[in-house]
């Protein structure tokens, strides 16, 4: 009764008596089956090609939520109350607290909000490891990856050159399952160096794993669901156990290279073990060898389908707005050249500014993360509500990126010349005093970690297709964005690749 009804009733008269309108609360679901049935009704319809105001598509009831209460409301996830923000600088000032007063809400937290209400706090856990992970994700580290993303690129456009025969030039592709493809070979190999073929390994299984955690969320209401021994479940075990035997036999022999001086840290896990060193040396402790495992893990998740998404919708936006690709790739020759046998540097990307204002507009319209989500595990106050302890808290970023008063009238065009001054200056009113309403990498401490390396990786990728392929979509692709974990297109995304000469 406290879980399902007195607590979920204490906290929404908390939240509405001080002015935040919203939903009623309805017992143990809240609105899931509300929002169960709108995104069954969006997912039937395919969206007009080039029509980008997608997010009565993408969240639909959020959508509906923000038209009908403003800028910032209540709704239920389950029993939890969620408090959803969109003005720009108060979501600035949520993802900026420091030290996780506002914790970042994750797929375990459902289960323990669920049935035990609010847990510890695990924000100055992170804090140390952020401290530790950083030095890895470095400009200067990264550059020296380089190489590494440029030879991923290289094998992906011989692939499909070596398909496009001389007859028929033209072939087609499904670009998501392409880039996912891309997407793991590069952190693959950025995060285990020579012995990527095993980190391919562990990233094919961790995919695995995340597909059949999909359909254990679906039954997420059903306590202890986790724990019975469903085929589902025993293969997740499995899977887990693999996966760190294998991370663990790496792990062992990298600090043992390491500390026989013998080691090569130009990879994430050989940063990653130095910098822990250099922690523990300092006398701060470090990670422990489960940590660096965790940390590994979520490379992939983090790594691997966000910059797919951001390829994919890229090359689905360039052929449909085929004046800007013709715009970025006389850009890649003019500084590339167009050689096929040239990899480009870190100072041939930087130069790519059209490159860069296509890909923040693609980021705006279809962020790869399309919500970002907090929790309190403890009273706060910002802008003058007090929340308490065990709200959500919900950033619809792809709202956000599609709000008519922030961006202007042309909110749901692709014009990535927004983007020519920078991103301070790219809305409306943007004069570059304020932080933009641009969040598709979140924002303050823990802004996600791999920007750099993801803005590396999609310039090389982008870069290295462009020259060598024009991009057509085929008649068979439906518009169709959909956020099964990060945002996709439901029926893939192909397109027609033309060999150039
Ligand atoms: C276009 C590509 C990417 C996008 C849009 C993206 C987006 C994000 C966002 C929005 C967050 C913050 C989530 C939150 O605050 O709750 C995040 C966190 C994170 N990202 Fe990314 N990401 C991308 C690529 C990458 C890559 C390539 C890596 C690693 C190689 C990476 C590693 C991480 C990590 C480790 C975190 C967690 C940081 C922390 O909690 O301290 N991301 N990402």
């Amino acid at each position: 009764l406290e879980w399902a009804w007195w607590r979920p009733r204490r906290l929404g008269a908390a939240l509405r008596s001080q002015g935040l309108r919203g939903r009623a609360y309805r017992p143990l679901a809240g609105d899931e089956p509300l929002n169960a049935r709108l995104n069954r009704e969006a997912r039937s319809r395919a969206l007009p090609l080039r029509c980008h105001d997608i997010a009565p598509r993408a969240m639909p009831l959020l959508h509906q939520l923000i038209r009908d209460n403003g800028e910032m409301f209540i709704s239920w996830f389950g029993p939890v109350p969620r408090v959803t923000i969109t003005k720009p600088d108060l979501v600035h000032k949520v993802l900026s607290n420091k030290f996780g007063h506002f914790e970042k809400f994750m797929f375990s937290h459902v289960l323990k909000m669920l049935h035990n209400g609010v847990s510890s706090q695990e924000g100055e856990k992170w804090a140390k490891h952020r401290r530790i992970i950083n030095p890895a994700f470095h400009l200067e580290k990264l550059k020296r990856m380089l190489p590494a993303f440029a030879a991923c690129c290289t094998e992906l456009v011989d692939g499909w050159e070596s398909m496009a025969t001389r007859d028929d030039e033209t072939i087609e592709v499904d670009v998501w399952s392409e880039m996912q493809r891309l997407a793991g070979d590069v952190i693959s190999r950025a995060a285990f160096g020579s012995s990527y073929l095993e980190g391919r390994k562990i990233f094919e299984l961790q995919g695995e794993q995340a597909k059949l955690t999909v359909l254990v969320l679906n039954k997420i209401y059903f306590p202890g669901y986790l724990s019975l021994p469903t085929r589902t479940n025993r293969r997740r075990k499995q899977i887990a156990a693999e996966v760190e035997r294998i991370l663990k036999g790496l792990i062992a022999k990298r600090e043992e290279d390491l500390r026989s001086g013998q080691g090569t840290s130009d990879d994430l896990l050989g940063l990653l073990l130095e910098s822990n060193m250099a922690h523990r040396r300092g006398g701060g402790g470090g990670l422990m060898t489960d940590e660096v495992i965790g940390e590994c893990k979520l490379f992939y998740f983090a790594g691997t389908e966000t910059t797919s998404s951001l390829l994919t919708w890229t090359m689905v936006l360039l052929c449909m707005h085929p004046e800007w690709q013709h715009r970025a790739r006389e850009e890649v020759l003019q500084v590339l050249g167009s050689s096929s046998s040239s990899t480009p540097d870190y100072d041939c990307l930087n130069r790519l500014r059209t490159v860069s204002m296509v890909l923040y507009e693609v980021l705006r319209l279809y962020p790869p993360i399309t919500a970002i989500h907090r929790r309190t595990y403890k009273p706060m106050e910002v802008d003058g509500i007090r929340y308490p302890a065990g709200v959500m808290l919900t950033i619809p970023v792809l709202c956000i990126h599609h709000d008519k008063d922030v961006w202007g009238a042309d909110v749901h065009e692709f014009r990535p010349e927004r983007f020519a001054d920078g991103i301070s200056k790219a809305t409306a009113s943007g004069s570059g005093n304020t932080p933009a309403p641009f969040f598709p990498f979140g924002g303050g401490p823990r802004v996600c970690i791999g920007q750099n390396f993801a803005l590396l990786e999609a310039k090389m990728g982008l870069a290295m297709i462009l020259r060598r392929f024009s991009l057509e979509l085929s008649p068979a692709y439906k518009h169709a964005p959909l956020p099964i974990g990060m945002l996709q297109p439901q029926h893939g995304a192909q397109i027609k690749l033309r060999r150039l000469h």
